[in-house]
Protein backbone atom coordinates (compact mmCIF):
# COMPACT_ATOMS: atom_id res chain seq x y z
CA UNK A 1 0.00 0.00 0.00
CA UNK A 2 1.38 3.27 -1.47
CA UNK A 3 2.59 5.16 1.69
CA UNK A 4 0.39 8.12 1.36
CA UNK A 5 -1.90 9.23 3.74
CA UNK A 6 -3.28 12.54 1.92
CA UNK A 7 -5.86 14.22 1.97
CA UNK A 8 -5.84 13.39 5.86
CA UNK A 9 -3.30 15.48 7.97
CA UNK A 10 -4.48 13.43 11.37
CA UNK A 11 -5.89 10.32 12.67
CA UNK A 12 -8.22 10.11 14.91
CA UNK A 13 -8.34 7.03 17.37
CA UNK A 14 -11.65 7.23 19.12
CA UNK A 15 -12.33 4.52 22.27
CA UNK A 16 -15.13 4.13 24.96
CA UNK A 17 -12.55 5.28 27.61
CA UNK A 18 -12.55 4.94 31.34
CA UNK A 19 -11.96 6.37 35.19
CA UNK A 20 -8.63 7.61 36.12
CA UNK A 21 -9.57 7.63 39.57
CA UNK A 22 -12.51 7.20 42.13
CA UNK A 23 -13.98 10.42 41.40
CA UNK A 24 -14.57 9.79 37.83
CA UNK A 25 -16.14 6.24 37.98
CA UNK A 26 -19.99 7.48 38.52
CA UNK A 27 -20.24 10.40 36.47
CA UNK A 28 -18.39 8.01 33.86
CA UNK A 29 -20.80 5.50 34.32
CA UNK A 30 -23.55 7.96 33.58
CA UNK A 31 -22.33 8.62 30.64
CA UNK A 32 -21.96 5.22 29.50
CA UNK A 33 -25.32 4.37 30.65
CA UNK A 34 -27.58 7.69 29.47
CA UNK A 35 -30.69 6.85 28.32
CA UNK A 36 -29.91 3.15 27.91
CA UNK A 37 -32.41 1.67 29.88
CA UNK A 38 -29.66 0.00 32.73
CA UNK A 39 -31.07 -0.04 35.89
CA UNK A 40 -29.26 1.71 38.66
CA UNK A 41 -28.49 -2.19 40.59
CA UNK A 42 -26.13 -2.63 37.59
CA UNK A 43 -24.87 0.96 37.67
CA UNK A 44 -24.00 0.48 41.40
CA UNK A 45 -22.64 -2.99 40.46
CA UNK A 46 -20.28 -1.88 37.84
CA UNK A 47 -18.77 0.93 39.80
CA UNK A 48 -17.83 -1.60 42.15
CA UNK A 49 -15.99 -3.39 39.84
CA UNK A 50 -14.13 -0.52 38.81
CA UNK A 51 -13.58 0.43 42.75
CA UNK A 52 -11.82 -3.02 43.27
CA UNK A 53 -9.12 -2.18 41.13
CA UNK A 54 -8.65 1.37 42.47
CA UNK A 55 -11.26 3.48 40.70
CA UNK A 56 -9.51 2.75 37.76
CA UNK A 57 -9.64 1.60 34.56
CA UNK A 58 -6.34 0.37 32.32
CA UNK A 59 -7.83 1.18 29.15
CA UNK A 60 -6.81 4.47 29.13
CA UNK A 61 -2.91 4.04 29.20
CA UNK A 62 -3.80 0.95 27.11
CA UNK A 63 -5.29 2.89 24.31
CA UNK A 64 -2.08 5.24 24.81
CA UNK A 65 0.08 2.50 24.10
CA UNK A 66 -1.91 1.74 20.94
CA UNK A 67 -1.28 5.35 19.83
CA UNK A 68 2.56 4.66 20.21
CA UNK A 69 2.32 1.50 18.19
CA UNK A 70 0.59 2.93 15.26
CA UNK A 71 2.93 5.93 15.57
CA UNK A 72 5.67 3.97 15.33
CA UNK A 73 4.65 2.08 12.05
CA UNK A 74 3.60 5.37 10.51
CA UNK A 75 6.78 6.44 11.23
CA UNK A 76 8.23 3.16 9.95
CA UNK A 77 6.45 3.95 6.51
CA UNK A 78 7.71 7.58 6.64
CA UNK A 79 4.56 8.85 7.95
CA UNK A 80 4.26 11.66 10.27
CA UNK A 81 1.16 13.07 11.11
CA UNK A 82 -0.28 13.48 14.30
CA UNK A 83 -2.47 10.42 16.10
CA UNK A 84 -4.63 11.69 18.62
CA UNK A 85 -7.29 9.97 21.09
CA UNK A 86 -10.87 11.24 21.85
CA UNK A 87 -13.30 8.87 24.25
CA UNK A 88 -16.79 8.44 23.61
CA UNK A 89 -17.64 8.38 27.90
CA UNK A 90 -14.48 9.97 29.35
CA UNK A 91 -11.71 12.40 28.91
CA UNK A 92 -10.40 13.64 26.50
CA UNK A 93 -13.96 13.54 24.51
CA UNK A 94 -14.14 13.39 20.89
CA UNK A 95 -15.42 16.92 20.68
CA UNK A 96 -12.23 18.46 23.08
CA UNK A 97 -9.52 16.38 20.77
CA UNK A 98 -11.67 17.51 17.28
CA UNK A 99 -11.74 20.80 18.42
CA UNK A 100 -7.86 20.78 19.39
CA UNK A 101 -7.28 19.62 15.58
CA UNK A 102 -9.70 22.44 14.45
CA UNK A 103 -7.40 24.94 16.38
CA UNK A 104 -4.26 23.28 15.02
CA UNK A 105 -5.68 23.91 11.34
CA UNK A 106 -6.36 20.07 10.79
CA UNK A 107 -9.49 20.20 8.16
CA UNK A 108 -9.22 16.49 6.87
CA UNK A 109 -9.07 13.40 9.50
CA UNK A 110 -9.30 9.49 8.85
CA UNK A 111 -10.53 7.82 12.50
CA UNK A 112 -10.77 4.47 13.79
CA UNK A 113 -12.13 2.83 16.87
CA UNK A 114 -11.11 0.62 19.32
CA UNK A 115 -13.59 -2.22 18.12
CA UNK A 116 -13.68 -4.64 15.32
CA UNK A 117 -16.92 -5.54 15.09
CA UNK A 118 -20.05 -3.60 13.44
CA UNK A 119 -22.74 -2.83 15.56
CA UNK A 120 -24.47 -0.22 17.19
CA UNK A 121 -22.21 0.14 20.34
CA UNK A 122 -18.77 -1.09 18.39
CA UNK A 123 -19.02 0.96 14.93
CA UNK A 124 -22.27 3.39 14.26
CA UNK A 125 -22.41 4.79 18.02
CA UNK A 126 -18.44 6.17 17.24
CA UNK A 127 -19.63 7.35 13.98
CA UNK A 128 -22.47 9.64 15.66
CA UNK A 129 -20.08 10.65 18.37
CA UNK A 130 -17.20 11.45 15.31
CA UNK A 131 -19.97 13.89 13.86
CA UNK A 132 -21.26 15.51 16.88
CA UNK A 133 -17.16 16.15 17.65
CA UNK A 134 -17.27 17.24 13.65
CA UNK A 135 -20.73 19.54 14.27
CA UNK A 136 -18.90 20.80 17.46
CA UNK A 137 -16.20 22.69 15.32
CA UNK A 138 -19.07 23.94 12.95
CA UNK A 139 -18.11 21.26 10.22
CA UNK A 140 -14.48 22.88 9.89
CA UNK A 141 -12.86 19.19 9.90
CA UNK A 142 -14.05 16.07 8.77
CA UNK A 143 -13.73 12.79 9.89
CA UNK A 144 -13.59 9.68 7.89
CA UNK A 145 -13.98 6.25 9.66
CA UNK A 146 -12.92 3.35 8.50
CA UNK A 147 -15.09 0.36 8.56
CA UNK A 148 -14.65 -2.38 11.30
CA UNK A 149 -12.01 -4.36 10.71
CA UNK A 150 -12.51 -8.08 12.20
CA UNK A 151 -12.29 -10.01 8.51
CA UNK A 152 -8.58 -8.67 8.16
CA UNK A 153 -6.02 -11.07 8.27
CA UNK A 154 -3.39 -8.52 10.82
CA UNK A 155 -6.74 -8.86 13.50
CA UNK A 156 -7.20 -12.79 13.41
CA UNK A 157 -3.45 -13.45 12.70
CA UNK A 158 -2.78 -12.07 15.82
CA UNK A 159 -5.68 -13.70 17.79
CA UNK A 160 -4.45 -17.06 16.28
CA UNK A 161 -0.93 -16.14 18.01
CA UNK A 162 -2.46 -15.44 21.16
CA UNK A 163 -4.94 -18.57 20.90
CA UNK A 164 -2.16 -20.74 20.09
CA UNK A 165 0.19 -19.74 23.15
CA UNK A 166 -2.89 -20.00 25.33
CA UNK A 167 -3.68 -23.40 24.33
CA UNK A 168 0.39 -24.50 24.85
CA UNK A 169 0.48 -23.24 28.82
CA UNK A 170 -2.90 -24.75 29.08
CA UNK A 171 -1.95 -28.29 27.63
CA UNK A 172 1.08 -27.93 29.94
CA UNK A 173 -1.10 -28.31 33.10
CA UNK A 174 -3.55 -30.71 31.58
CA UNK A 175 -1.73 -32.76 28.91
CA UNK A 176 -3.65 -34.41 26.38
CA UNK A 177 -7.45 -33.99 28.46
CA UNK A 178 -10.30 -32.58 26.42
CA UNK A 179 -9.87 -29.09 26.20
CA UNK A 180 -12.28 -26.62 25.03
CA UNK A 181 -11.70 -23.15 23.43
CA UNK A 182 -14.27 -20.23 24.86
CA UNK A 183 -14.34 -17.44 22.48
CA UNK A 184 -15.50 -14.61 24.47
CA UNK A 185 -17.00 -11.46 22.98
CA UNK A 186 -19.14 -8.35 24.66
CA UNK A 187 -22.92 -9.66 24.70
CA UNK A 188 -25.42 -7.33 22.97
CA UNK A 189 -29.07 -7.02 22.98
CA UNK A 190 -30.64 -9.35 20.67
CA UNK A 191 -32.23 -6.11 19.28
CA UNK A 192 -29.06 -4.39 18.77
CA UNK A 193 -27.42 -8.12 17.22
CA UNK A 194 -30.34 -7.67 14.45
CA UNK A 195 -29.58 -4.41 13.17
CA UNK A 196 -25.70 -5.06 12.68
CA UNK A 197 -23.70 -5.45 10.09
CA UNK A 198 -25.76 -4.55 6.15
CA UNK A 199 -22.80 -5.50 4.58
CA UNK A 200 -20.86 -8.42 6.64
CA UNK A 201 -23.43 -10.05 8.72
CA UNK A 202 -25.07 -9.59 12.39
CA UNK A 203 -22.28 -8.79 15.34
CA UNK A 204 -22.42 -12.61 16.48
CA UNK A 205 -22.13 -14.09 12.52
CA UNK A 206 -19.17 -11.52 12.44
CA UNK A 207 -17.65 -12.92 15.82
CA UNK A 208 -18.39 -16.98 14.10
CA UNK A 209 -16.62 -16.23 11.30
CA UNK A 210 -13.30 -14.47 12.97
CA UNK A 211 -13.66 -17.79 15.47
CA UNK A 212 -14.01 -20.58 12.90
CA UNK A 213 -10.44 -18.71 11.45
CA UNK A 214 -8.41 -17.70 14.56
CA UNK A 215 -9.49 -21.66 15.69
CA UNK A 216 -8.08 -23.24 11.90
CA UNK A 217 -5.06 -21.31 12.29
CA UNK A 218 -4.21 -22.14 15.71
CA UNK A 219 -5.09 -26.13 15.16
CA UNK A 220 -3.18 -26.53 11.91
CA UNK A 221 0.26 -24.70 13.97
CA UNK A 222 -0.84 -27.11 17.32
CA UNK A 223 -1.09 -29.68 15.17
CA UNK A 224 -4.63 -30.28 17.18
CA UNK A 225 -8.23 -29.74 16.36
CA UNK A 226 -9.18 -27.24 18.56
CA UNK A 227 -12.93 -27.57 19.95
CA UNK A 228 -14.19 -24.38 20.11
CA UNK A 229 -17.90 -22.49 20.21
CA UNK A 230 -18.69 -18.23 21.03
CA UNK A 231 -19.97 -17.66 24.23
CA UNK A 232 -20.62 -14.36 25.48
CA UNK A 233 -19.63 -11.85 28.87
CA UNK A 234 -20.70 -8.02 30.57
CA UNK A 235 -24.43 -8.34 29.81
CA UNK A 236 -26.16 -5.66 31.42
CA UNK A 237 -29.83 -4.27 30.76
CA UNK A 238 -33.43 -5.32 32.11
CA UNK A 239 -33.62 -8.94 32.95
CA UNK A 240 -36.37 -8.70 30.37
CA UNK A 241 -34.74 -7.38 27.52
CA UNK A 242 -32.94 -10.94 26.08
CA UNK A 243 -29.37 -10.67 25.45
CA UNK A 244 -27.02 -12.47 23.59
CA UNK A 245 -25.83 -15.92 25.05
CA UNK A 246 -24.18 -18.38 26.44
CA UNK A 247 -22.89 -16.42 29.42
CA UNK A 248 -19.19 -17.55 29.19
CA UNK A 249 -19.73 -18.89 33.33
CA UNK A 250 -22.75 -20.49 32.45
CA UNK A 251 -20.69 -22.83 29.85
CA UNK A 252 -17.91 -23.14 31.93
CA UNK A 253 -20.26 -25.16 34.38
CA UNK A 254 -21.42 -27.25 31.66
CA UNK A 255 -18.54 -28.04 29.99
CA UNK A 256 -16.87 -29.30 33.06
CA UNK A 257 -20.33 -31.65 33.35
CA UNK A 258 -19.66 -32.75 29.90
CA UNK A 259 -15.65 -33.64 30.58
CA UNK A 260 -14.08 -31.03 29.39
CA UNK A 261 -10.42 -30.88 31.40
CA UNK A 262 -9.85 -27.09 30.84
CA UNK A 263 -10.71 -24.05 28.70
CA UNK A 264 -8.95 -21.52 27.35
CA UNK A 265 -10.67 -17.90 27.29
CA UNK A 266 -10.18 -16.45 24.21
CA UNK A 267 -11.59 -12.72 23.99
CA UNK A 268 -11.81 -11.89 20.43
CA UNK A 269 -14.05 -9.08 20.73
CA UNK A 270 -11.56 -7.10 22.65
CA UNK A 271 -8.42 -4.98 21.70
CA UNK A 272 -7.09 -4.78 25.23
CA UNK A 273 -7.15 -5.67 28.72
CA UNK A 274 -9.74 -3.11 30.04
CA UNK A 275 -12.09 -3.29 32.69
CA UNK A 276 -14.02 -6.10 30.81
CA UNK A 277 -11.63 -8.47 30.69
CA UNK A 278 -9.69 -7.13 34.04
CA UNK A 279 -12.93 -7.84 35.77
CA UNK A 280 -15.23 -10.22 33.76
CA UNK A 281 -13.13 -12.72 32.72
CA UNK A 282 -9.89 -12.39 35.04
CA UNK A 283 -11.64 -11.87 37.65
CA UNK A 284 -14.92 -13.78 37.77
CA UNK A 285 -14.66 -15.88 35.19
CA UNK A 286 -11.12 -16.99 36.82
CA UNK A 287 -13.46 -17.41 40.49
CA UNK A 288 -16.09 -19.55 38.45
CA UNK A 289 -13.41 -21.71 37.09
CA UNK A 290 -11.68 -22.07 40.65
CA UNK A 291 -14.62 -23.13 41.89
CA UNK A 292 -15.31 -25.61 39.49
CA UNK A 293 -12.33 -27.11 39.72
CA UNK A 294 -12.13 -26.40 35.67
CA UNK A 295 -8.19 -25.07 34.43
CA UNK A 296 -8.67 -22.12 32.71
CA UNK A 297 -6.33 -19.63 30.79
CA UNK A 298 -6.63 -16.58 29.11
CA UNK A 299 -5.41 -15.44 25.70
CA UNK A 300 -4.23 -12.57 25.30
CA UNK A 301 -5.78 -9.53 23.59
CA UNK A 302 -4.25 -7.93 20.20
CA UNK A 303 -3.47 -4.82 21.39
CA UNK A 304 0.45 -5.43 21.11
CA UNK A 305 0.66 -7.46 18.60
CA UNK A 306 2.97 -5.96 15.33
CA UNK A 307 1.16 -7.59 12.91
CA UNK A 308 -1.95 -5.78 14.50
CA UNK A 309 -0.45 -2.68 14.14
CA UNK A 310 0.29 -2.84 10.91
CA UNK A 311 -2.87 -3.64 9.44
CA UNK A 312 -4.13 -0.32 11.43
CA UNK A 313 -1.72 1.61 9.29
CA UNK A 314 -2.65 -0.01 6.41
CA UNK A 315 -6.94 0.39 6.50
CA UNK A 316 -5.88 4.04 7.35
CA UNK A 317 -3.46 4.28 4.16
CA UNK A 318 -6.75 2.09 2.09
CA UNK A 319 -9.06 4.62 3.16
CA UNK A 320 -6.72 7.23 2.04
CA UNK A 321 -6.41 5.66 -1.42
CA UNK A 322 -10.07 5.50 -1.32
CA UNK A 323 -10.79 9.75 -0.52
CA UNK A 324 -8.36 10.12 -3.63
CA UNK A 325 -10.51 7.86 -5.66
CA UNK A 326 -7.63 5.33 -6.10
CA UNK A 327 -9.35 2.01 -5.15
CA UNK A 328 -11.94 0.48 -7.70
CA UNK A 329 -16.00 0.58 -6.57
CA UNK A 330 -16.02 -2.30 -4.72
CA UNK A 331 -13.03 -1.43 -2.36
CA UNK A 332 -14.20 1.80 -1.96
CA UNK A 333 -17.48 0.28 -1.34
CA UNK A 334 -15.79 -1.23 1.66
CA UNK A 335 -14.46 2.15 2.44
CA UNK A 336 -17.77 3.75 3.48
CA UNK A 337 -20.61 2.21 5.77
CA UNK A 338 -24.08 2.11 4.17
CA UNK A 339 -26.56 4.77 5.57
CA UNK A 340 -28.49 2.49 7.25
CA UNK A 341 -25.34 -0.18 9.00
CA UNK A 342 -25.57 -0.89 12.30
CA UNK A 343 -28.59 1.29 13.12
CA UNK A 344 -29.66 1.70 16.62
CA UNK A 345 -32.15 -0.64 17.68
CA UNK A 346 -35.42 -0.08 19.20
CA UNK A 347 -34.84 0.86 22.35
CA UNK A 348 -32.51 3.43 22.00
CA UNK A 349 -34.69 5.34 19.69
CA UNK A 350 -36.13 8.57 21.46
CA UNK A 351 -38.62 10.63 20.26
CA UNK A 352 -37.05 13.94 18.42
CA UNK A 353 -37.17 16.98 20.74
CA UNK A 354 -39.79 19.03 19.97
CA UNK A 355 -39.03 22.73 19.13
CA UNK A 356 -41.90 25.02 20.04
CA UNK A 357 -43.28 27.50 16.81
CA UNK A 358 -44.19 31.03 16.86
CA UNK A 359 -47.54 29.71 17.07
CA UNK A 360 -46.92 27.79 20.91
CA UNK A 361 -47.76 24.30 18.70
CA UNK A 362 -44.91 21.81 18.26
CA UNK A 363 -43.28 20.05 15.45
C1 LIG B 1 -20.17 -4.19 21.87
C2 LIG B 1 -19.57 -3.52 23.08
C3 LIG B 1 -18.23 -3.30 23.33
C4 LIG B 1 -17.06 -3.71 22.44
C5 LIG B 1 -16.78 -2.63 21.42
C6 LIG B 1 -16.11 -1.40 22.00
O1 LIG B 1 -15.02 -1.53 22.59
O2 LIG B 1 -16.69 -0.32 21.89
C7 LIG B 1 -18.13 -2.62 24.58
C8 LIG B 1 -16.92 -2.19 25.15
C9 LIG B 1 -16.78 -1.55 26.40
N1 LIG B 1 -17.74 -1.37 27.34
C10 LIG B 1 -17.18 -0.69 28.39
C11 LIG B 1 -17.87 -0.29 29.57
C12 LIG B 1 -19.25 -0.32 29.74
N2 LIG B 1 -20.17 -0.83 28.86
C13 LIG B 1 -21.47 -0.65 29.36
C14 LIG B 1 -22.65 -1.00 28.75
C15 LIG B 1 -22.82 -1.57 27.48
N3 LIG B 1 -21.81 -2.01 26.62
C16 LIG B 1 -22.38 -2.50 25.45
C17 LIG B 1 -21.69 -3.01 24.34
C18 LIG B 1 -20.30 -2.98 24.20
N4 LIG B 1 -19.38 -2.45 25.09
C19 LIG B 1 -23.79 -2.37 25.58
C20 LIG B 1 -24.78 -2.77 24.52
C21 LIG B 1 -24.05 -1.82 26.83
C22 LIG B 1 -25.41 -1.47 27.41
C23 LIG B 1 -25.63 0.02 27.34
C24 LIG B 1 -25.60 0.50 25.91
O3 LIG B 1 -26.50 0.15 25.14
O4 LIG B 1 -24.62 1.22 25.57
C25 LIG B 1 -21.33 0.00 30.63
C26 LIG B 1 -22.48 0.40 31.53
C27 LIG B 1 -22.60 -0.55 32.66
C28 LIG B 1 -23.05 -1.90 32.19
O5 LIG B 1 -24.19 -2.00 31.81
O6 LIG B 1 -22.21 -2.81 32.18
C29 LIG B 1 -19.97 0.19 30.86
C30 LIG B 1 -19.32 0.82 32.07
C31 LIG B 1 -15.80 -0.42 28.11
C32 LIG B 1 -14.82 0.34 29.03
C33 LIG B 1 -14.03 -0.61 29.84
C34 LIG B 1 -13.12 0.08 30.79
O7 LIG B 1 -13.49 1.09 31.42
O8 LIG B 1 -12.00 -0.40 30.93
C35 LIG B 1 -15.55 -0.97 26.88
C36 LIG B 1 -14.25 -0.98 26.12
FE1 LIG C 1 -19.74 -2.08 27.17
Amino acid sequence: MNADLSPYTAVLVTSYGGPNEPDDVLPFMRNATAGRGIPDERLLEVSEHYMMFGGRSPINELNARLLDHVRAELDRRGLDVPVVIGNRNWLPYNAETVGQLAADGHRRVVGMATSAYGSYSGCRQYREDMQAAEASTDGVVSIDKITPYSDRDGFVNANARSLVAAVRDLRGRIGDDALRVLFVTHSIPISMNATSGIVRGTYETQHLRVATRVAAIASAELGETLEWELTYCSRSGPPHVPWLEPDINDRMAEVKEEGIAGVVAAPIGFLNDHMEVLYDLDTEARATARELELPFQRAATVNDDPEFHALLVDLLLERAAAARGELDDVTCAAQTCPVDCCKAPPRHTRPPASTPTAEGATV
